[in-house]
């Protein structure tokens, strides 16, 4: 029996018990020709369907320009699809909301706010008593290891402390889903694998469904349950494997790993379209590919 087929009779992936749901996600832009009066229609992204359980890790992997950034400003609500739907706990979403948690490469933190104004800002939006303020966001501090740097300024932080410093700020409005675009790629490698170990250590304490995206197929493969691997143009779901390694992981366990270097190698193939003679077969219970259709 193929894994496609014991795939779609998953309740998990049937849309049913699902917290994010992308169906058939169509995005274009109207490029002006050089010297030319006429306007062509570049796609972006298409035929994008995909549903993510509650509390699973899914990241999206392609070559650049693919559409990632694309898809997860679409999910966000920053920007409308031209085409498709978005459910975010059944519900349809049609523009932002603190459902969605947005953590992007640039950090996007408050200047002139601190620490602990910045993770007090999606409190004081959702109009949270002032009391239960200051004890949410001291919880979050703690959770991204903060404690002491409560009244520093962003300017006055490392690039590792910025990004804890907007993961606790989306953790802590208590969004439904985590949207994360490139959050570690401005980092230094070291710093990197903090963040990345401090993420896992989080997302399984709180249980949050997290949407990421990146460039690193060894990042993807470290923190997901399931990897989604692009085309390029327009940008399509190429692959979806499943990702069985052991949790809890670390990235140090990761590294050592021959069932990890497998799978990323495998990842990179299908990336780059190497010919994979019934490769699949052989990763058996690691990376189990499934086919995109089986999902929704
Ligand atoms: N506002 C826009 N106008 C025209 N084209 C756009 C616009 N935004 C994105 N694109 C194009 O859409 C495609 C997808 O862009 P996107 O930024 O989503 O790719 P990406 O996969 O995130 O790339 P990278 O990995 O390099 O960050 C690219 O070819 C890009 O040039």
């Amino acid at each position: 029996m193929s894994v496609a087929v014991e795939k779609r009779g998953s309740a998990s992936n049937s849309g049913e018990d699902a917290k994010i749901v992308l169906k058939d996600l169509r995005q274009s832009f109207f490029i002006r020709n050089p010297g030319q009066k006429s306007v062509e229609e570049f796609v972006a992204l298409e035929n994008f369907s995909l549903s993510i359980r509650q509390g699973e890790f899914v990241s999206i992997v392609g070559p650049s320009g693919c559409g990632k950034s694309t898809l997860l400003d679409i999910v966000s609500g920053l920007t409308k699809s031209k085409e498709g739907e978005i459910y975010i706990d059944g519900k349809r979403a049609t523009g932002p909301a603190l459902d969605r948690g947005f953590i992007m490469q640039g950090y996007a933190l408050f200047p002139w706010r601190t620490t602990k104004r910045n993770v007090e800002y999606g409190l004081e939006v959702k109009r949270v008593p002032k009391k239960q303020r200051e004890a949410i966001v001291k919880k979050y501090i703690d959770l991204v290891g903060l404690n002491g740097f409560e009244n520093r300024y962003p300017n006055e932080l490392s690039g590792g402390m910025r990004q804890r410093v907007a993961i606790a700020r989306s953790l802590a409005y208590d969004p439904a889903v985590l949207l994360m675009d490139e959050p570690f790629a401005a980092v230094d490698v070291q710093t990197r694998e903090v963040l990345q170990d401090e993420l896992l250590r989080i997302w399984e304490k709180t249980q949050k469904t997290i949407l990421f995206i990146t460039h690193s197929i060894e990042e993807a493969v470290l923190l997901s349950d399931r990897v989604v691997v692009m085309t390029k143009h327009p940008g399509r779901i190429k692959k979806i494997l499943d990702i069985n390694l052991p949790r809890p992981r670390t990235a140090g366990d990761m590294r050592a790993s021959a069932d990890y270097s497998s799978i990323t190698r495998f990842i990179w193939e299908i990336l780059n379209d190497v010919e994979q003679p019934g490769k699949h077969h052989s990763h058996g219970s690691i990376a189990d590919e499934i086919s995109p259709s089986a999902l929704l």
